[in-house]
């Protein structure tokens, strides 16, 4: 059995940071183990525009504690309003790396969402001309499609029209949780990409009722059926480039969890890729973490590879009941029990 993996440092293509106390408490689990991180731009209210960006970008590096490498990656939320202009400037700035499209209402934070296509279309085509990444939450919104289908009738209904519309543009589809987006976007061409959470690899949807309702595996998009679960997992297993490893950690204070109408959201940031390791050490395929983790992203983001090395033992450590959070806690995910990998500082 391999007790030992040591791979090229990895990047987090899909994190969120929220802001102030709350960001300066969960960032540097994050930069403990990432060189660089996407980070969402879905705060209240949203990063809209290059200025936002850099400003955000500002706290992030200042909250970082002293000593610690690490770049954050910055987005700007879609909005109904985005000019072209402002994604020229966003291109231009050299830190801003992608826009993200949420439906309106779809997820934690997207009421400025977009609530059609058409509104956004000159924006999109100003980024399929540049060569700017579209991020994508995707669900559709319609309350009369069911919670579980959101994402395949997204598929099917927005994201293949919009790629006929604009077969250029570049895509990444993001936390993909069911057997169709997995079959999508490897059957895509290149400009088309997944990221993949640790906890839809690690969990189906059993995990939200185990011995009654588990808020801390609440997420959006929900997970899925055990087909699905086995499909994400071939599909990072399968040597293939265009899946790529994102977090979505997403932290929420306990008591918004532990409530009559919960937020949505994991936080994984804590535990991260010990708990990719799992995934691929279970599936018999360890050799394929490095190039899932640290090669797949930069590459589609046309950004260098890290060259430091990271490693990791088979060493199991028990996850804390909960972490600081600004003045409240969050619960990680696996709190109180173990993870099988250790990252070595
Ligand atoms: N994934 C989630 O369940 N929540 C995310 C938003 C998102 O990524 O959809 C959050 O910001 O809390
Ligand atoms: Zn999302
Ligand atoms: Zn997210």
């Amino acid at each position: 059995m391999t007790q030992t993996i040591t791979l090229t440092r990895p990047d987090d293509w899909h994190l969120h940071l929220r802001d102030d106390a709350l960001m300066a408490a969960v960032l540097p689990h994050t930069a403990r183990e990432f060189a660089r991180a996407i980070v969402m731009p879905n705060l209240k209210p949203p990063v809209t525009t290059t200025a936002l960006a850099a400003a955000y970008r500002d706290r992030i590096l200042a909250a970082l504690p002293t000593g610690m490498a690490f770049e954050p990656l910055m987005t700007l939320y879609l909005t109904d309003r985005t000019d072209p202009a402002e994604v020229a400037r966003a291109r231009a700035s050299g830190f801003v790396h992608g826009i993200k499209l949420y439906p309106a209402g779809a997820t934690t934070n997207s009421d400025s969402g977009v609530t059609g296509l058409d509104k956004v279309m000159p924006a999109l085509e100003k980024m399929a001309e540049l060569g700017l990444p579209l991020l994508v939450h995707g669900e559709v919104t319609d309350p009369d499609i069911d919670v579980f289908d959101r994402e395949a009738v997204f598929i099917d209904t927005i994201l293949a029209p919009l790629l006929v519309r604009l077969p250029q543009l570049r895509v990444v589809l993001e936390h993909i949780t069911t057997r169709q987006a997995a079959t999508f976007v490897a059957a895509a061409p290149d400009n088309v990409a997944a990221t993949v959470t640790a906890h839809h690899l690690l969990m189906n949807r059993n995990a939200m009722f185990t011995g009654g309702i588990r808020p801390h595996h609440y997420c959006l998009p929900v997970l899925k059926r055990e087909q699905h679960r086995q499909a994400l997992v071939q599909a990072v297993t399968s040597g293939s480039s265009k899946f790529f490893l994102g977090t979505d950690s997403a932290p929420h204070a306990r008591h918004t969890k532990e409530a009559a109408c919960g937020c949505a959201g994991m936080y994984t940031a804590h535990a991260a890729l010990p708990l990719y390791a799992e995934v691929f050490d279970r599936a018999g395929a360890l050799d394929k973490l490095e190039a899932f983790a640290s090669f797949n992203g930069p590459d589609f983001y046309r950004l260098p590879r890290n060259t430091v090395k990271v490693t990791l033992t088979r060493t199991p450590w028990t996850v804390p009941a909960e972490y600081p959070f600004g003045g409240h806690t969050v619960v990680p995910l696996r709190a109180g029990e173990e993870v099988q990998w250790t990252l070595v500082d």
